[in-house]
């Protein structure tokens, strides 16, 4: 009981996959509270199913993901290819989206809500973008705007996947900046990453996933090319786990 409330995530055995395929292993651990834990490995890893699998999206195959759905408020945001951009609404009304959780679909906008809307906007640089369609705006404002959301949505752990691809430097380091302020508000912060000198500069701890987990610790102690090496080579091999988990079924 004790130890149930010092993991923000636990992951009790997880397998994830699709159409009863496994994509990700057996995986064994916990992800303590206010972590800034970044998610690493090879195209085709598992590192998307992994978040999809944390903020509920898809069931586990076997296993669960440990978490009080009712007290920790999750945060996901996809990756870029995977948000609708046809849809025909407003920077404002996207970053308003934050608060649907407190407001609900109907709910009215008070004047203190509009205020944090506002901050929220001003806080990713997107003032005086408020009416801009989302369809109408750069890849890297789009971010902003979906960071904006973020920050209104107030969640205890954040999923971060692929935050920065296809994003200049400028709003990379600005979107950094609130992953940091993030991690000093003591939130759970889970990014899915490429970029390995971004995730020395500011994950202290990393992830790296080849279909099972290859290494979890101290970001240095990861990263290593003997791990990478192991990461790649679990990737272009055939699948032998799935085997095992045939096996174990
Ligand atoms: N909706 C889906 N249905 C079936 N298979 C899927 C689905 N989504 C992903 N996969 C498969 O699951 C495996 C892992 O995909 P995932 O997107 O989790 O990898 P990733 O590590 O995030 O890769 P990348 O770095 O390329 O984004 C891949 O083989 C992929 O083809």
């Amino acid at each position: 009981m004790g130890d149930a409330l010092m993991a923000a995530i636990r992951f009790n055995d997880l397998t994830l996959g699709y159409d009863r395929r496994p994509v990700v292993h057996h995986l064994q651990g916990e992800v303590r509270p206010g972590a800034l834990l970044a998610v690493v490995g090879p195209n085709g890893a598992g590192k998307s199913t992994l978040l999809k699998g944390i903020a509920g999206a898809i069931e586990p195959l076997s296993g669960s993901v440990g978490l009080d759905r009712g007290a920790t408020r999750i945060a996901y945001l996809p990756q870029a290819a995977d948000v609708d951009r046809r849809f025909p609404i407003s920077v404002l009304d996207l970053v308003s989206m934050g608060l649907w959780r407190r407001t609900g679909w109907l709910g009215g906008v008070g004047r203190k809500d509009r205020d944090a809307i506002e901050h929220a906007i001003a806080a990713v640089g997107l003032t005086g973008f408020e009416d801009r369609p989302i369809g109408a705006l750069s890849g890297g404002q789009m971010q902003r705007a979906l960071f904006a959301r973020l920050l209104l949505q107030d969640a205890k752990v954040i999923l971060l996947d692929e935050p920065l691809t296809a994003i200049d430097a400028k709003t990379a380091a600005d979107l950094l900046d609130l992953v940091r302020r993030w991690n000093a508000e003591e939130r759970t912060v889970v990014a899915v990453l490429h970029d390995f000198e971004i995730v020395k500069a500011v994950f202290p701890e990393t992830l790296l996933v080849a279909r099972e987990a290859i290494a979890w610790g101290p970001t240095a102690d990861v990263l290593t090319p003997e791990n990478l090496l192991k990461a790649r080579r679990m990737i272009e091999a055939p699948d032998p786990a799935a085997a095992d988990c045939r096996r174990a079924a």
